[in-house]
């Protein structure tokens, strides 16, 4: 089974401060993606593909309840906290944070953890206290991990090498996942390889044979685990990222890139069209 995840960002944002939504006021904004996007994905069998949307977090109750019935999308947030209440433990003393037994509460079904915007707040906030050592943002995404398992979400924990450690990528790539996955269940989570230096406008793209090198490396430390292209799973890479035997998916976010940048749903189904029906032989 192939895995689709959407990463919603902030695109959220209107125009007019900066940002890419063109599509809705922000009340209705979470279920104008769900209405146009969930009808077309119901021509994909279950066991054909999974999609899940991560939402920003004032959306996902919104979102959650634009879905049908029977819909083929679950929702999912954009991280979870690293602790959570428990009875006779903490009661919610969590100002501020999004605990994952709440976003489970809300309908949710999966979370996104270590996105590499995720990993640069991290990184930064680190740094101003003078800590530069990777496994400190490592361990913390893992303490996310493990509170999104405990309340039965699944996981797409994304990892990835920036320009600067391109030259040692096999072991930037090798400690995220050796201490991001300590103790977790890995049957629940699927991992999401971002190339850092390869996302961006004016960036050059990870080619196939790169992307078939890094994905073979994770399932070799990972006892075979699902590994999704993150850097974008996009219109121009579509088709090259399904003859990848070793990629079991994509991480789709923006869906056009140049004029009236932004996500919009019917491109949406287009790269999932070109991606699914690449894999199934059709005529994209
Ligand atoms: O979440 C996805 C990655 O950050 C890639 O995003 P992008 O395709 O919008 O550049």
């Amino acid at each position: 089974m192939k895995h689709i995840f959407l990463n919603l960002k902030r695109f959220d944002i209107t125009k007019e401060y900066g940002g890419v939504n063109s599509l809705a006021e922000l009340p209705e904004w979470a279920s104008y993606i769900i209405k146009n996007t969930q009808e077309g994905l119901k021509k994909y069998r279950k066991e054909e593909a999974e999609f899940i949307h991560f939402f920003p977090e004032a959306h996902l109750m919104n979102a959650v309840e634009a879905l049908e019935k029977d819909s083929p999308v679950i929702i999912g947030s954009q991280g979870v906290y690293r602790e959570d209440a428990a009875v006779g433990g903490n009661f919610g003393a969590f100002t501020t944070n999004r605990t994952a037994s709440v976003v489970k509460a809300m309908g949710c079904g999966a979370t996104l953890i270590g996105h590499c915007e995720e990993r640069n707040d991290k990184k930064g906030v680190l740094k101003k206290a003078g800590i530069s050592d990777p496994i400190a943002v490592n361990g913390l995404l893992n303490e996310e991990i493990l509170c999104a398992q405990a309340a039965g979400l699944k996981v797409l924990y994304c990892i990835g090498e920036s320009a600067a450690e391109q030259y040692r990528w096999e072991e930037v790539l090798g400690e995220q996942l050796e201490t991001g996955l300590k103790g977790v269940d890995k049957e629940g989570v699927v991992i999401g390889y971002e190339p850092i230096w390869s996302i961006g406008p004016g960036k050059t793209p990870a080619g196939k044979e790169y992307i078939t090198k890094v994905a073979r490396f994770i399932k070799e430390k990972t006892d075979g685990m699902d590994v999704v292209y993150g850097g974008g799973l996009k219109a121009d890479n579509a088709k090259m990222l399904a003859s990848i035997e070793e990629i079991d998916g994509g991480l789709i976010a923006l869906t056009h890139f140049s004029d009236n940048i932004g996500f919009y749903p019917e491109e949406y189904l287009e790269i999932v069209h070109l991606y699914l029906g690449e894999q199934k032989g059709e005529d994209a």
